[in-house]
């Protein structure tokens, strides 16, 4: 589903011929196979965001090669990677990235009027999917009038609208309490095991990183697979 190849990334901060070379990713080789979950875990400013965005097309590598679905993605133009975002991927942020001057049901629909699909079947199955997520009586409601759980609620609606296979994940449950975290996993679990949705996120939680399948970890910028810090201490 997706295939890292060894990819590093440095930023370039400052003014153009007086860079400062900030190296973020060192040779990160990573494989996701369709129908897992995989959490990304690391201390703040290991590279999680950043190893996410690269492979979002947010940002471009230079060195190193992403793969996802069979699509080499490494070198795409910014127009066919929205075209690619929009029909493979669907992306979950911490801060829910809803648009507030649209309803829940607005928002929702969104990616089916990006994809130009007619309005009759865009209602038919925004309504569908509110329902799915249980907010169907709140489709009205502007995301200022919804609590967190369910605004991100709502952002999952938008990111499942048009069934990709595959969601990255940036710190899914970072603004919920515990108990919408709760409901939250139970629903990824459920996405996962009922449809073979393959999920990629980014945590520091222990109770999300405890549904993934399997933990890869970033230290300083070089991932490493299986075991995490903490067990390897004990
Ligand atoms: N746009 C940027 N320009 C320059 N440096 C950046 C930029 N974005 C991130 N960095 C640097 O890259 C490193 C990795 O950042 P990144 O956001 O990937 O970390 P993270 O593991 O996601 O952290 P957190 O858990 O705090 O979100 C940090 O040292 C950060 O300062």
């Amino acid at each position: 589903m997706i295939s890292v190849s060894n990819l590093s990334y440095a930023f370039k901060i400052g003014k153009k011929g007086k860079e400062n070379i900030v190296p973020v990713l060192h040779d990160v080789n990573l494989q996701v196979a369709e129908g897992e979950i995989v959490a990304v875990v690391g201390r703040s400013g290991s590279g999680k965001s950043t190893l996410l965005n690269l492979i979002s097309g947010f940002i471009q590598p230079e060195v190193g090669n992403i793969t996802i679905n069979g699509t080499n993605v490494s070198r795409f133009s910014e127009s066919k990677w929205a075209e690619f975002r929009l029909n493979h991927l669907g992306f979950i942020f911490q801060s829910f990235q809803l648009i507030p001057s649209m309803s829940a049901f607005e928002n929702v629909e969104l990616p089916l009027v990006l994809k130009g699909v007619g309005e009759h079947e865009r209602k038919k199955r925004t309504e569908e999917m509110l329902k799915r997520v249980g907010l169907e009586s709140f489709q009205n409601h502007y995301p200022g009038e919804l609590s967190g759980g369910q605004q991100q609620r709502v952002s999952i609606a938008r990111a499942l609208i048009l069934n990709p296979p595959l969601i990255l994940a940036d710190e899914p449950t970072g603004s919920l309490d515990s108990e919408n975290e709760k409901q939250l996993l139970s629903f990824i679990k459920e996405l996962n095991e009922k449809y073979g949705i393959t999920f990629l996120m980014i945590t520091h939680d222990h109770e999300v990183a405890s549904i993934a399948h399997r933990k890869v970890e970033i230290i300083d910028g070089y991932l490493r697979e299986g075991r995490m810090l903490h067990e390897v201490q004990r």
